[in-house]
């Protein structure tokens, strides 16, 4: 297994540029994703490292050497896509073929391939044509296959996503128990923040061609570097509302929302009259009778738009002058009829849950103390 670095890595196909100056460094044995919407430069940049696409600019290392020209047969490294590509035979030839061609007597064949089949779930399977499996085993035979080859680095490409939503959940979990097996370094593609959340080491956002934050899943869930990662990550996303900053207190359409003398003297110090604060649906505790801001809670008054029923969860729409705003509720602690639309709420946040954006560059400010 290897440790892979990225370093100032861009791509351009014609007027396109589908990496601007991305850096990575990922370690040895790491389970490394890379989260972002569609087109945001995931594929490109899983291909650069594997050697299927040149960088305009910057350079691939694996451990301390230089690949950025090494072609990608010789790269070692074994790919698992989103459309498998199986041989058209039996599972239990789909993982030997890799074997015999490192050149394993019969024997050690026959051992590994049981060996592997077991360590993916496809012992019962072996002697299956690939043409008669359900799509979920032919995605585990495409991981077998790739776990043969016994490459030094793993690159997989949103590998989940053709499966339907229950055999997802049900290969995500496997996948999960066969990385902590492996212990190799695994780079991993997806759009889907589930994924990259629960399987993930650390998780790189990219939007637009760029690495917008590197992070452990709690790291870019609970501290977002960047708007964008904020609205990416959550169902529903990070809120975001624009505020005004005075001296001890802040306020959202001339309103005050919040005193807290320390962090808003902080904020204008560095020069900030307005900023986004941003929080989630989550932290938000909704009610019926009025509250007023105190210390280390915010508190905003607003109507309720909307209150739609996700299943596992409410999310209720409020507006505040014109800002809205989501908020999550546990069915456990709503009945349907005690918070309706049109009715006024206040809805009030702890301040070590509100974090502040510039909204010039859409980037967190860091305040001191627990603002991460
Ligand atoms: N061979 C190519 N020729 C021209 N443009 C390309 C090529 N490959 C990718 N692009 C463009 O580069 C950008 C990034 O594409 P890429 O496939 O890497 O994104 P992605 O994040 O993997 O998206 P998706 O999840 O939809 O595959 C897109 O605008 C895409 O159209």
């Amino acid at each position: 297994m290897v440790s892979v670095k990225i370093d100032s890595v861009s791509k351009s196909f014609g007027n396109v540029q589908a990496l601007k100056n991305v850096s990575l460094e990922i370690a040895n044995g790491e389970f490394f994703a890379i989260l972002g919407p569609s087109g945001c430069g995931k594929t490109t940049l899983l291909r650069i490292i594997a050697g299927l696409e040149k960088p305009t600019k910057g350079r691939i290392f694996f451990d301390e050497t230089d690949v950025t020209d090494v072609p990608a047969e010789i790269r070692d490294v074994s790919m698992v896509f989103q459309f498998y590509a199986l041989y058209p035979t039996t599972v239990y030839n789909n993982i030997a073929l890799p074997l015999k061609s490192r050149g394993l007597s019969p024997s050690q064949v026959h051992e590994r391939v049981e060996e592997i089949a077991k360590l993916v779930g496809i012992e019962n399977i072996l002697n299956a044509h690939v043409d008669r499996i359900s799509v979920a085993d032919k995605q585990k035979v495409a991981l077998a296959r790739a776990i043969a080859k016994q490459p030094q680095l793993y690159l997989l490409d949103e590998p989940l996503t053709i499966l339907d939503p229950v055999s997802r959940v049900i290969m995500r979990a496997e996948l999960k128990r066969i990385q902590k097996e492996l212990k190799q370094t695994i780079i991993y593609v997806t759009h889907d923040q589930i994924e990259a959340l629960t399987l993930a080491d650390r998780i790189a956002v990219m939007n637009f061609g760029v690495v917008e934050q590197v992070g452990t899943p709690l790291q870019v869930y609970d501290y977002p570097e960047t708007v964008f990662v904020g609205w990416f990550l959550g169902e529903p996303g990070m809120n975001f509302i624009e505020a005004n900053v005075e001296p001890d207190v802040l306020k959202i359409s001339g309103k005050t929302v919040l005193r807290e003398r320390e962090v808003f003297e902080d904020l204008r110090s560095k020069g900030y009259e307005r900023v986004l604060i941003g929080f989630r649906a989550e932290h938000v505790k909704i009610s019926k009778t009025p509250s007023t801001y105190s210390n280390g809670k915010g508190v905003i008054e607003g109507v309720v738009r909307v209150v739609e029923f996700m299943g596992t969860y409410y999310v209720v729409d409020v507006e505040s002058d014109g800002a809205e705003f989501k908020v999550k509720i546990d069915p456990r602690s709503f009945s349907s009829s005690s918070i309706k639309e049109g009715e006024k709420v206040w809805c009030t946040i702890p301040l070590d849950k509100i974090l502040f954006f510039d909204p010039n560059n859409n980037k967190r400010i860091n305040i001191g103390g627990s603002n991460g």
